[in-house]
Formats: structure tokens, C-alpha cells, sequence
């Protein structure tokens, strides 16, 4: 596999190094402006580091697109008179219509848009995926390439802008959640560094014990409350403040602002 990424900003680097962890891929080019920021990347021999979006077009057949949704027209313009039938798009790029790409590259073009996370890093992403008609024959392909840095699931496209509030935006999310409870356990008297330790461990042991049993969360939640404990006691003072109110809210909030980024 050959892989350009056009646009190694952040969530770009983050892909870059999910996808240097899989033997699949032969060689890797990155490009940015300014590249200055990337340079360790080439420390892995597979790595080219280019500010020419054309020559990584050309050596590569796969192609991530992974900047800001303002500059995708323009590049996609630019690196069209050298895409193949071959070259696999894929758009990282939130709110893109996989339309508005097939009305630049036309429609029998592969086109895969998807919506991964920066935990690709360090191969846990949640990435949701849908394809135009052509693309499909290409989605095995895409899923193989984004399960390589943690799981995928293919959805309908209408649904990619609420895949992005709650796995893209999501991550920010769980990082509040994670940060609220270390600033608790420090009041509770633990050091920070000893706090942050304790709030990441219980968020992942939450979550791994979910994965591996299946069960839903309810379930779980009923066997570590004991009746008339301090668990059930400090859950129910949350949910008066609002708890699952105030997620519902926001994710809701960033699903209404995502939409009139959409419309812009
Ligand atoms: N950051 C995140 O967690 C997520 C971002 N996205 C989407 O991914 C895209 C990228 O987001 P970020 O990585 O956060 O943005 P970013 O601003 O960090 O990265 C974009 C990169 O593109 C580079 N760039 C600009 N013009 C270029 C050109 N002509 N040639 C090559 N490179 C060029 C910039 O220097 C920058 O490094 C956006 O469309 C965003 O909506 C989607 C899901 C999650
Ligand atoms: O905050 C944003 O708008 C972008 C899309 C999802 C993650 N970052």
C-alpha cells in the first residue's frame, strides 16, 4: 500500500502514525506548507516529507485527505489532472459532501469519506466510513486500512456529521470528563500526577469491561452500587446537577453547530 497524506496536521500526523505501525504499507508521503513540524516522521525510511501535493499524488495510491474543509476544493482542482482511476480518495474533511468531491473528480472515481479520530495515533480510533457507488468496491480496502489504527464501521453518509460530534468531538469529550475527575481526586487530597493516573486507569477499566462483556452500562453500574453507599449517593447528586442532561445537551449543541458549519 501507498499512502499520501495531503495535509499532516494534526489529525493527518495522528493517521500517520497509526498507519507506520502496519507492515501493509510500503511508503508514506506527507505534505504540509511547512514542514518543519513533521521532520521526526521521516525517521522511518517508508517516510517522504513534501510540500508538493502533486508529486505525492503520483507516488501513492491511496490518497488521505486531511485539511481544513476551506482548502479541499483548491487542492483537489489542483492534483486532479494527475489522479488515476486506480487512486483510492479518501476525505477525512468534516462536512464535505462525498457529491461535492464526485462533482470535482467525477463519479466514477473511488470515493471514501470517513471520519476517524486522533487516537488513531495510538491505534484506537473510532472511524465511521461511507462510500460513493464506485467506492464501494474500495471499502474493504478503507476498512482495512482504518481498522489498522483501531475499529471501523460503515454508515450511511447522512449520518457522518453525528459520527463526528460523538467519535471526533468525542474524544475532546471524554477528556473533559477525564480532567473533571483528577481536579475531584486532588481536592480528595491525591497529587495531580497520582490523580490523573487514577481518573485515566477507571475511565479505561469502564470501558474495557463494556468491550469485553457486552453488557450495557446499567449493568454494570448495578454491581458497584451497594445500597445506601457513597456510589449511589455521589450518582445521584450528579444526575440533580444534570449530568447526562448537560452531555445530551452538548453533544447536541456541537450536532447544531456542525450543521450551520455545513451550510456555510
Ligand atoms: N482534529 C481532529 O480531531 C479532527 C479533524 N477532522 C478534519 O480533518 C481535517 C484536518 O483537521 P486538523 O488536522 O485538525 O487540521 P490542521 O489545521 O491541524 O491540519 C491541516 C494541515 O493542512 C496543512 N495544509 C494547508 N494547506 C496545505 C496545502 N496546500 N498542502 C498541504 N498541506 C496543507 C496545514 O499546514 C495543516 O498542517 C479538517 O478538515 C477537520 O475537519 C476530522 C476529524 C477529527
Ligand atoms: O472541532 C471541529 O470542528 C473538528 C471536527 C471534529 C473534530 N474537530
Amino acid at each position: 500500500m501507498k499512502v499520501a497524506i495531503i495535509g499532516a496536521g494534526s489529525l493527518g500526523q495522528s493517521i500517520a502514525k497509526g498507519l507506520l505501525s502496519s507492515d501493509a504499507l510500503k511508503t508514506l508521503y506527507l505534505t504540509k506548507r511547512n514542514l518543519d513540524s513533521i521532520k521526526g516522521f521521516d525517521a522511518d525510511k517508508r517516510v517522504t516529507l513534501t510540500s508538493d501535493n502533486t508529486l505525492a499524488v503520483q507516488n501513492a495510491n491511496v490518497i488521505i485527505f486531511a485539511i481544513q474543509p476551506r482548502h479541499f476544493e483548491g487542492i483537489l482542482k489542483l492534483v486532479k489532472p494527475n489522479l488515476k482511476p486506480n487512486h483510492v480518495l479518501i476525505s477525512v474533511i468534516t462536512g464535505f459532501a462525498i457529491s461535492r468531491i464526485e462533482d470535482i473528480v467525477g463519479k466514477n472515481s473511488y470515493v471514501i469519506r470517513s471520519m476517524p479520530n486522533t487516537a488513531a495515533s495510538v491505534g484506537q480510533s473510532m472511524t465511521c466510513i461511507s462510500t460513493n457507488e464506485k467506492g464501494k468496491e474500495q471499502e474493504e480496502l478503507a476498512k482495512t486500512i482504518f481498522n489498522s489504527m483501531g475499529t471501523s464501521m460503515v454508515i450511511p453518509e447522512e449520518q457522518l456529521q453525528a459520527a463526528t460530534v460523538i467519535c471526533a468531538s468525542g474524544i475532546a469529550f471524554w477528556m473533559r470528563l477525564i480532567r473533571a475527575t483528577t481536579q475531584g481526586a486532588v481536592q480528595l487530597g491525591f497529587e495531580a500526577h497520582e490523580a490523573h493516573q487514577l481518573a485515566m486507569q477507571t475511565c479505561f477499566g469502564a470501558a474495557t469491561l463494556l468491550k469485553e462483556s457486552g453488557k450495557h452500562p446499567e449493568e454494570e453500574i448495578d454491581r458497584v452500587t451497594t445500597p445506601s453507599g457513597c456510589t449511589i449517593e455521589g450518582l445521584n447528586e450528579m444526575e440533580h446537577q444534570g449530568l447526562s442532561s448537560s452531555l445530551i445537551k452538548g453533544i447536541n449543541a456541537s450536532f447544531e453547530k456542525i450543521n450551520q458549519i455545513k451550510k456555510n
